[in-house]
Parts: structure tokens; C-alpha cells; sequence
């Protein structure tokens, strides 16, 4: 029984493999076989002009349409069809701004060291765009983030480092508050000129931020005229500085880096151009199978990396001595597997893999066959077959959306099959292909590679890129305001 359910595997790690090689040869139409709604969605004038419409396929991803002065998402999730088109920032002009105040919702959760420096001060920059269209419009901006996970008031978890590198960066000298509510607060804000910036403290000082507490959103929102959300990373979080200052603001617009954001992680993979790609690694299917089942709907090729592909090979009948295995995921992984099939879906698993005697940096390695892990041994990086055959396979795209680590790229030893990844997909970015990195450890191993400056788009957002690509609604973007539509 276990013999040939491990030919099995064999004959479907090869096939798909050869499948690819030959397909980056052939023509590009050879390689895609698009269901049959969405053959009909693409042929549909109505549904072109709308954007891929998920109300209509049925669809659970959000579809987007970018038009020059409105974007709009449509999403259907557990709760029905809901529609996401909203009010941008950018539609705010010096009639709106002037003299006002407006609560900017940023996600300013940078990392800082033990002498709080700010180790990689990519989000305070991602905010930087929304915050000078306000300030240039003469609008007083009043500054609010979260910063770790503080129970209660703790000063390691304070926002003032930012100070100095906010201030950099807009120019002008950013104002720090000691709280973000009350008395001492109000009178910031009363004394903040027009174009001024005062930074809050970290809003999950509180309890009732997390909580999403009315009351304590009334008081944010009490300071401010009308409200901004630009915190893409925090958008999956229902706070009270995320959407329940939405019920006492009006407007409640989206920031620059929330739509762009949107813009790439929605709208890449509803009208993705095709060959479309997606790369999904990390430890564990359980955390990914949203993504792949999403992404199934979605993508010509799939190719998995990382710990998750073990169980997929167990479950195939294999051998995969001490590697990371989910026991109670094994049908699951299974299922995925002929889903993909059955869609006509080129999925890819690693034909080799780079072994280990123990999981530790300095652990002995070799590189064997998928098909030969002995027993006491763990895979922990993809094998440079792997690489080659998903890199014939990258060749073939124009649109690459990755999301996870190929192997435990922390150790050196085991970051090859992740790195040339991140090298591939450089030079594809660098040929006119979009790629998409959608947050967590890849951004990481995007930017330990040094490439990160010429992807298409890099997340700010780890959690909140999952949910957005398994098609999951984020309460911070459904609380705002629907913008006008407009003729396209
Ligand atoms: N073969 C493997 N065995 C064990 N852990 C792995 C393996 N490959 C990757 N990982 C681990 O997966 C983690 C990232 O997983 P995950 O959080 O799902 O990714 P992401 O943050 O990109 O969404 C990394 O810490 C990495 O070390
Ligand atoms: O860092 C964040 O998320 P991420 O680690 O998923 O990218 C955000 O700031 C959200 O933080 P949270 O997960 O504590 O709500």
C-alpha cells in the first residue's frame, strides 16, 4: 500500500516538474487553464468594466477595480457580499484640510533595539505620504499607532523614539503627546498649528483600544474632525483606533499606503496578468490553507516551499524522517492536491531538499531526493533542483505574488533555496513582471538578500496580507466611508 502510494508521489513530483520545464518553452496559453466561469467572467463586457466580479463567480477573493479617481473592491465573505469602495485621501483637497483636524491612523509598529533605536524604519517612510498631503493642505495631523503588545502602560513600548526619525522625515518638528487621550492631550491639539503633527502615545496603552471599546473610540475620535486609516498592517485588527473611530468621524477616507496596498494585494490577484504565480511557503499548511485554497481559484501555478511540504509528502505515502509534519492536515493536503488538479492548476512541490541532523545553524546537511529522507534527518530548505524547476516555472509569468520562506532561511546553512527565490524574482521585477511580496518572514528574506528595492510592491503588512489573500474582509477598510462612484 505504501509503495504505491509513494509512486504516486513520485509520478506527481515529475510530471509537474516536466510539466513546467516544457511549458517555459511553449507558449504561454498552453500552460493556462482557466475554469470555466472565470473563461466567461473575462469575455463579459459588463464584468470587464467592473473589475473580476467575485459577487457574480461566486468567488470568495475581493475583486478591485482602479479607476483614476476611485477604488473599489468588492469582497464576499461569511457575512454576504459586501461592497469596498472607499473614499481616499486623495480626494481631500485644501477645501476639505485646511484648518482641520484629522485622527491619522498609522501602524508605526517598527522594531527597536534594546537601546531603542529603530531597527528598520520602513513604516514610519510608508506613512510619510499621507501625512504630508494633510499637512501640505494645512490640516493639523493628530497621530495615533500601537507599538508591540503592552499590557497596560509600559515604557518600552512608548512611541517617542519615533519622534526624531518622523521628524526627519516630514521636515518639520513632530509633537509628542504622553497620552492619547484626556485633558493634557486636548490642549496639544488646541495649540497644533495648521501643518503641525502631534504624535499620540501608544494607543494600546489601553485596554479598551483592543477591545474596541465605544466610549473609549468616542474620546479618540473627539479630537479630531474627520479621520484617516493608513495602518494597512493593523486593517485586519477591529480596534477602537481602527474602526470605532470610524462611527464618530466623518469622513473616514483610506490613506495612500492602505491603497496601494490594496491596490497590489487585491487587485494583482483579481486581475492578475497572467501567467500568474504564487509562491507560498512558511512552517505549517494550518497557517496557509486559507492562502492556497484562495490562491487555487486564482493562479495558473502554485509552487510550495518550506516546512509545510513535508506533510504534503507524508501524505503522498513518503518518508520524511524528523521534519515538520501537521498529522491531523495529511487529508487536508491531499484534498489541495487533486483541488489544484481538478483546476487545471501546475502545482509544484520540491523534487529535492536540503537535510539536516538536527535543527540548529550549525547542523550537518546533504541534499537528497523528496523521496529519500531517512529516518532522523529533517528538510529544512528547498534542494537546487527545486530551484531550478521553479525558477523555469517563474520564467513563465508576469504577475508573482510570494508569501513564506522556502526553508529556515534564519540559518544560513538552510536560506539558499529561499534566497535564489528572492534573486529570481528580483530579476523578473527587473524584466516588467509584478511581484508581490506579501509580508512576514519574506520580507524579511527580501531585504536579508538586499532586493527588496525592486519588487513591485512589498507588504507592510504580515497578518493583514494573509487575511487579504485568503479573501478575508479587514475591518479597518469595511468601516470607511464608500467612495462615489464614478463613470469608467
Ligand atoms: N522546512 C522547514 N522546517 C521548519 N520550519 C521551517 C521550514 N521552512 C521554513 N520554516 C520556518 O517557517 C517560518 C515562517 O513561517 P510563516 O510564519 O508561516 O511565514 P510568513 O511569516 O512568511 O508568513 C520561518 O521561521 C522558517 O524558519
Ligand atoms: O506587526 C503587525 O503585524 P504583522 O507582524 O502581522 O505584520 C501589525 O502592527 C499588527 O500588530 P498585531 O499583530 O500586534 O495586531
Amino acid at each position: 500500500m505504501a509503495s504505491a502510494t509513494t509512486s504516486t508521489t513520485l509520478s506527481l513530483l515529475k510530471t509537474t516538474a516536466s510539466t513546467t520545464s516544457s511549458s517555459a518553452s511553449r507558449s504561454s496559453a498552453s500552460l493556462i487553464r482557466l475554469p470555466s466561469t472565470r473563461r466567461h467572467l473575462k469575455s463579459s463586457p459588463l464584468i470587464h468594466s467592473l473589475g473580476f466580479s467575485s459577487a457574480a463567480s461566486g468567488d470568495s477573493l475581493l475583486s478591485l477595480h482602479v479607476s483614476s479617481k476611485v477604488r473599489s473592491f468588492k469582497g464576499k465573505g461569511s457575512r454576504g457580499v459586501v461592497s469596498m469602495a472607499k473614499k481616499s485621501v486623495g480626494d481631500l483637497t485644501a477645501a476639505d484640510l485646511k484648518g482641520k483636524k484629522v485622527f491619522v491612523r498609522a501602524d508605526l509598529n517598527v522594531p527597536l533595539d534594546d537601546s531603542q533605536n529603530i531597527t528598520d524604519d520602513t513604516r514610519i517612510r510608508a506613512a510619510i505620504p499621507t501625512i504630508k498631503h494633510l499637512i501640505q493642505n494645512g490640516a493639523k495631523v493628530i497621530l495615533s499607532s500601537h507599538l508591540g503588545r503592552p499590557k497596560g502602560v509600559t515604557p518600552k513600548f512608548s512611541l517617542a523614539p519615533l519622534v526624531p526619525r518622523l521628524s526627519e522625515l516630514l521636515g518639520i518638528q513632530v509633537v509628542k503627546a504622553d497620552d492619547c487621550i484626556g485633558p493634557e492631550v486636548e490642549k496639544l491639539v488646541a495649540a497644533l498649528p495648521e501643518g503641525g503633527v502631534l504624535l499620540l502615545e501608544n494607543v494600546r496603552f489601553y485596554k479598551e483600544e483592543e477591545k474596541n471599546e465605544p466610549e473609549f473610540a468616542k474620546k479618540l475620535a473627539s479630537l479630531a474632525d474627520l479621520f484617516v486609516n493608513d495602518a494597512f498592517g493593523t486593517a485586519h485588527r477591529a480596534h477602537a483606533s481602527t474602526e470605532g473611530v470610524t462611527k464618530f468621524l466623518k469622513p473616514s477616507v483610506a490613506g495612500f499606503l492602505l491603497q496601494k496596498e490594496l491596490d497590489y494585494l487585491v487587485g494583482a490577484v483579481s486581475s492578475p496578468k497572467r501567467p500568474f504565480a504564487a509562491i507560498v511557503g512558511g512552517s505549517k499548511v494550518s497557517s496557509k490553507i486559507g492562502v492556497i485554497e484562495s490562491l487555487l481559484e486564482k493562479c495558473d501555478i502554485l509552487l510550495l516551499g518550506g516546512g509545510m511540504i513535508f506533510t504534503f509528502y507524508k501524505a503522498q505515502g513518503l518518508s520524511v524522517g524528523s521534519s515538520l509534519v501537521e498529522e491531523d492536515k495529511l487529508e487536508l493536503a491531499t484534498s489541495l492536491l487533486a483541488k489544484a488538479k481538478a483546476k487545471g492548476v501546475s502545482l509544484l512541490l520540491p523534487t529535492d531538499v536540503v537535510i539536516a541532523d538536527k535543527f540548529a545553524p550549525d547542523a550537518n546537511s546533504k541534499i537528497v531526493p523528496a523521496s529519500a529522507i531517512p529516518d532522523g534527518w529533517m528538510g529544512l530548505d528547498i534542494g537546487p533542483d527545486s530551484v531550478k524547476t521553479f525558477n523555469e516555472a517563474l520564467d513563465t509569468t508576469q504577475t508573482i505574488i510570494w508569501n513564506g520562506p522556502m526553508g529556515v532561511f534564519e540559518f544560513d546553512k538552510f536560506a539558499v533555496g529561499t534566497e535564489a527565490i528572492a534573486k529570481k524574482l528580483a530579476e523578473l521585477s527587473g524584466k516588467g513582471v509584478t511581484t508581490i511580496i506579501g509580508g512576514g518572514d519574506s520580507v524579511a528574506a527580501v531585504e536579508k538578500v538586499g532586493v527588496a528595492d525592486v519588487m513591485s510592491h512589498i507588504s507592510t503588512g504580515g497578518g493583514a496580507s494573509l487575511e487579504l489573500l485568503e479573501g478575508k474582509e479587514l475591518p479597518g477598510v469595511i468601516a470607511l466611508d464608500e467612495a462615489v462612484p464614478v463613470a469608467v
